[in-house]
């Protein structure tokens, strides 16, 4: 269902546009003025467009627009605003400040409805780019490229706020065989097989990645060296119970793990060496194992 978010000082607009977009099986959030519309923002990551009233006392419709396109999170989201001052200055400032489209009251609501079905195509659009850039398209995992700005984002949190985060690399053992004796669509079965128990394992917040052919990184934010073995673990133990259907009957893998934690310093390069020397001797040591060098 598409969520819309209404912001509007005028109770009465609220009501009449918010029955219009429900006629049209939009479900609509409402905001009476720019703070409840920003709280609700942070609150619900689910809402695909804001229709933003221009004129109102608290806040203008122009500087939650700014403070929007300001915050990471949700800069991203489509922004009509709706004004009854069409000057151009106005209207040059709304788009300027990064809104997709304006409506001037008192607007024809059937062009204002195909405003909003305009906006969420250009969002559909741009969602299904960004999901192309950032995952792999065999087991739907962000990508490596994703990982490397993610990951280095998190180190900067935990740099700042002194913090602790993991990560873990992982390597299916003896994949090659998998693909010899099976074929490579079974070996592909297994890849996503795995990934699907991946995102079953780890915490929303945890990045799962798939990092190269058979292996696999997880960043995991706030979690200490301790904790992370202990993931590693629990994840390598659920893949050794794992069976998969083949037309040679069920088949079986294992995983090596390396873990590495942040410290004071902590460079990405470093972090992610330290992980993949664990896996290294994970594999060294008999594999089915996790090791970490910290
Ligand atoms: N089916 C499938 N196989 C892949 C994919 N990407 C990489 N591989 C295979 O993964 C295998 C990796 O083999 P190796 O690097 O020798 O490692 P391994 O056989 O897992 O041995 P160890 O890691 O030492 O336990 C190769 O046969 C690759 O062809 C993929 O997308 N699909």
């Amino acid at each position: 269902m598409t969520h819309i978010l209404i912001v509007d000082d005028v109770a009465s607009n609220l009501v009449l546009l918010g029955s219009h977009l429900e006629d049209q099986d939009y479900s609509v959030i409402e905001a009476t003025n720019g703070p409840q519309a920003l709280d609700l923002l942070q609150s619900h990551d689910d809402i695909d467009l804001v229709l933003l009233d221009v004129e109102m006392p608290k806040m203008s419709g122009l500087e939650v627009l700014r403070k929007i396109k300001q915050d990471e999170q949700i800069k991203d989201l489509p922004v009509i605003l709706v004004t009854a001052n069409g000057d151009d200055q106005n209207v040059v400032d709304g788009l300027d400040l990064g809104a997709v489209d304006y409506v001037i009251k008192p607007y024809s609501l059937s062009v204002l409805l195909a405003r909003v079905r305009s906006a969420l195509r250009e969002k559909e659009r741009l969602d299904l780019m960004e999901k192309w850039a950032t995952t792999d398209p065999l087991t739907g995992l962000y990508n490596r490229r994703f990982f490397f700005e993610q990951a280095q984002r998190e180190l900067e949190r935990v740099q700042r706020n002194e913090t602790d985060a993991s990560f873990i690399i992982l390597d299916i053992d003896h994949f090659k065989k998998v693909n010899d004796e099976y074929g490579h669509l079974v070996g592909d079965d297994v890849l996503e097989g795995l990934a699907k128990l991946f995102k079953e394992t780890f915490r929303k917040v945890d990045l799962c990645c798939r990092f190269g052919g058979e292996e696999f990184v997880i960043c995991l934010p706030d979690t200490d060296t301790e904790g992370a073995l202990l993931v590693a673990e629990r994840t390598r133990k659920k893949v050794e119970e794992l069976s998969f259907n083949t037309e040679k009957g069920p088949l079986h893998v294992t995983i090596s793990l390396g873990v590495s934690s942040a410290n004071e310093n902590t460079t990405l390069e470093d972090m992610l060496k330290r992980a993949d020397d664990a896996l290294y001797q994970a594999k060294q040591n008999g594999r089915n194992r996790t090791e970490s060098l910290d």
